[in-house]
Formats: structure tokens, sequence, C-alpha cells
């Protein structure tokens, strides 16, 4: 059965291939908003996973098929993590439709434009895609509809993506109730590292030194928590494949950032040990107005 509408969707039919939180909340989206999509599809290689999308109902078919899933998608979303999707783009491409649309929601771009580039044919657009959207936690219980509700999706088409699809993809962003911007692939790794990847390497590496500290220190650390600490365990509880996978397909950036990061940081020892209050004072409230520009453009 197809999704009832009453005006033209943007896409027939679109496949999602792996419905975990990001895929999931697309096929939420879309179920709530028929003038996205008629029909979906959507693939995962876990069984399990397959079995929890059948039972939420979100897609119209469910599958472990990802050949036979994408011979009549409009457009094809890669939900996946970034290692996996050179593997599923090779597979897929030469069984897509003609003129249909492959687009992913990667969080790192110019390892997946490489991975994906050298299988596309001239019949199927790439757009490269990202919504600045997530929580700690995956799978296709995870997702919710309004996940993307008022968050930036970065688009970073490459020389060979055509405009016509750009648009098409900026549309069903926007209907998913994000804000899209066009960004260069190079400045959007670099972006994200600072603003995302660094963070969960320093939440990562922060519980990792607070679990190797003596016996006793680690137990007190877990009773007296208080929200600073706590606040870092959020993210460091997110997905270890999806993190790995990122850290290894954005090295560059997040190198760069993370040698900033410590000199930075180096600094800030360095006042505290010579007692150096404006340097101290300066910096704290440099973090004070960027919470509050965050409140004020709504992204905290
Ligand atoms: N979690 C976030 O906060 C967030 C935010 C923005 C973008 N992203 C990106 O979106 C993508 C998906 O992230 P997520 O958080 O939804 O992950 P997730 O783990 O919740 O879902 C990924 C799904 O892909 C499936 N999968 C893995 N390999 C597959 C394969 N070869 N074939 C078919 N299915 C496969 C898994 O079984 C899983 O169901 C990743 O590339 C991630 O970097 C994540
Ligand atoms: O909000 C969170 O918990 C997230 O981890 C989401 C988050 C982020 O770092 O902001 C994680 C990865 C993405 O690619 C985009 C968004």
């Amino acid at each position: 059965m197809t999704n009832k509408i009453t005006s033209i969707p943007i896409f027939k039919n679109i496949t999602v291939i792996g419905p975990g939180l990001i895929g999931s909340s697309i096929l939420r989206r879309i179920q709530k908003d028929p003038t996205i999509s008629e029909y979906t599809v959507a693939v995962d290689n876990h069984p399990e996973v397959c079995y929890r999308v059948k039972k939420l109902k979100i897609a119209n078919k469910v599958s472990s098929d990802p050949v036979e899933s994408v011979k009549n998608a409009d457009c094809v979303i890669l939900a996946i993590p970034v290692g996996a999707m050179q593997e599923v783009a090779k597979q897929i491409i030469p069984h897509m439709k003609k003129g249909a649309i492959l687009t992913d929601t990667g969080s790192t771009k110019a390892s997946v434009i490489a991975a994906i580039t050298p299988y596309l044919t001239s019949d199927i657009s790439f757009v490269p895609a990202h919504p600045m959207a997530g929580t700690e936690f995956s799978g296709p219980d995870a997702g919710f509809e309004s996940l993307f509700e008022n968050r930036w999706c970065l688009i970073t088409p490459t020389t060979s993506t055509g405009k016509e699809s750009v648009y098409k993809i900026e549309r069903f962003w926007q209907a998913m109730g994000a804000n899209t911007r066009i960004l260069d692939i190079r400045h959007h790794d670099k972006i994200c590292a600072i603003v995302s990847h660094l963070p969960h390497l320093l939440a990562f590496t922060i519980c990792n030194t607070a679990d190797s500290l003596a016996d006793e220190t680690r137990s007190e650390v877990l009773d007296y928590a208080a929200s600073g600490f706590r606040d870092f365990t959020r993210i460091a509880a997110s997905d270890p494949i999806m993190w790995k996978d990122i850290f290894l397909n954005n090295r560059e950036a997040i190198l760069e950032m993370l040698a900033r990061f410590t000199e930075d940081a180096q600094a800030m020892a360095k006042a505290i040990r010579w007692q150096d209050e404006d340097y101290i004072v300066k910096t704290i409230k440099k973090g004070r107005e960027i919470r509050k520009s965050l409140i004020n453009n709504k992204q905290a």
C-alpha cells in the first residue's frame, strides 16, 4: 500500500539503506508527511534491524536485499556508517534506475565522496549530504520524526553533481524540517572536525582517563559525577563503529584540530601554573559567549 498524498511528492519511491537512528528518523518523517515520498523501502544487513523496522511499521517494505530494493527508487539514501559506504555503493549503483539520485547522511564528506565516485555512472547523480542532528543512541528504535527540526543539513556537491538533483535534496531536507546549506567538501570536514569530531574524541578520552584512575578514585568519579563529567558521558555513550569510522575517515582535519586544541590547553595550563588570572577569565568568558550565541541561534 502506498502513502495517501494530496500533492506531487518530491520523490515517488525512496529507499533508505541503514534504517538506524538517522534512517529511521527519515522514514518516520516521510510517514508523517507523504508529500516527501509515496513509497518507502528500508534495507538493512542485520536481521534484527529488519525485524524491528517491520514491527515499527515505518516503511512500506523492509528487505535485506540492497540490489533488489534500489531498482525502482528515484532516490536512494545511504544512512550507514561511513566505512560501509564504498561496499554498498559498488553493489547498488549498477542496479539503480536511470536518472535516480544517490545521496548519503555520512558524517565525513571527502572520504565518502572518494569512496563512491569510482562506481558512479553518468545517469546517476550523487548528492553528498550531512544532517547536523543526532543523539548518542543508535538503531531503529532510537529515531524520531522531529530529529532534524531546525537543525542544519550540510550539502557538499561534487563537480559532477547536477544542479537539479541538489535542488531536490535541498527540498527533501527542508521537508525533514532542516535548514540547508551548500558547503565546500574540505571546508565541511574541517568544520565538523571542530564542532563534532573533536568533542567526541575528548569525551571518549576523558571517560577513559577517569576509568584508568586508581580503584578508589574511579568509584568516587561515578558516585559524585557532577554535571560537568556527566555531560561528557552522554556523548561518550555513542556508537563505537560509527565513531571509529569517523575518526579514520577524517584523519587530517581531526589531527589538525586536536593539535590546535592541545596548544590551547597547554596555554591554559601555563596560565593556571603562573596564576595568570586575566588569561583564565578571558578564556572562560569566550566559552560563555559561544554558549549564548548557540542559544540565540536556537541550536542549544
Ligand atoms: N548518530 C548521529 O548522531 C549522526 C548524525 C548525523 C549523521 N550521522 C551519520 O549517519 C550514518 C548513520 O548513522 P546512525 O547514527 O543512524 O547509525 P545507526 O547505527 O543507528 O544505523 C546504521 C544502520 O546501518 C546498518 N548497516 C551497517 N552496515 C550496513 C550495510 N553494509 N548494509 C546495510 N545496512 C548496514 C546497521 O545495521 C544500522 O541499522 C552514519 O554515516 C553517521 O556517520 C550520524
Ligand atoms: O547530538 C549528538 O549527540 C551528536 O552526537 C550529533 C552529532 C554531533 O556531533 O553534533 C554527531 C555526529 C554527526 O555527524 C552530527 C551530529
